[in-house]
């Protein structure tokens, strides 16, 4: 799971990705390996999933304290993130099914030459989700990071593009899914409902994405 930018929603779609799978009877978690903010004043990502999760995961390696882009948190508290450790990470919880959601936007730093793209690639996923907002500048983002992710994350199948409703809604707002489609930026992407991620209209979103992630 990746965004086209940071507070997008990617905990939201991960949220409600992870919930419907779990309510068809499967054994999946939703993973954070990396999250900045972790400050113990309020529920963090990782948390958000784990409540929805059949499997729990054991604590991520990488919690930092400050909000701050990754890179800079880890440096601060005089860290570096290793994309093995993460990768070994997400490869040892018990669950066969697993959404892993990425920290900031696709190109957010991890370290010197490191993004979250180099992340997508080093986890090898079925399948990768790109969240976006539903609104005027979306058709660019999602052009860019469509081109980024297969210009460094190679041979992974085209992401599925995931939508969220933006906190003031524009013009834009509702068409962007069909031109995304007619412009050939993306063979369409799924809209979410301004709704809870665990509630109904949510959760048939939900499985509308996971049939097109082929996770149905
Ligand atoms: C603070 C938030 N916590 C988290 O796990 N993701 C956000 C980090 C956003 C980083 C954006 C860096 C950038 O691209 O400028």
């Amino acid at each position: 799971m990746v965004g086209t930018g940071t507070g997008v929603g990617k905990t939201h779609v991960s949220v409600a990705l992870v919930a419907a799978l779990a309510a068809r009877g499967n054994k999946v978690c939703g993973l954070k390996p990396i999250e900045s903010g972790v400050d113990g004043t309020s529920t963090t990502d990782a948390e958000h999933l784990a409540l929805v999760s059949s499997v729990q995961p054991e604590p991520a390696p990488y919690r930092f304290a400050e909000p701050l882009s990754p890179h800079l948190a880890a440096r601060r508290c005089g860290r570096a993130i290793s994309l093995e450790v993460a990768g070994a990470w997400v490869d040892r919880q018990p669950a066969p099914l697993a959404i892993v959601e990425s920290a900031g936007a696709l190109l957010s730093p991890l370290g010197p030459g490191l993004t979250n793209a180099d992340l997508v690639r080093a986890l090898s996923p079925d399948a990768v989700v790109l969240v976006g907002l539903d609104r005027l500048g979306i058709l660019h983002e999602v052009a860019c990071c469509t081109l980024a992710l297969r210009a460094l994350a190679p041979g992974l199948p085209p992401a599925v593009i995931v939508l969220n409703p933006p906190a003031a809604p524009d013009a834009s707002t509702g068409t962007n899914a069909g031109e995304l489609a007619a412009l050939g930026i993306a063979s369409g992407a799924v809209v979410m409902p301004r709704a809870a991620p665990t509630a109904p209209a949510s959760l048939a979103a939900a499985q509308v994405a996971l049939a097109r992630l082929a996770m149905s």
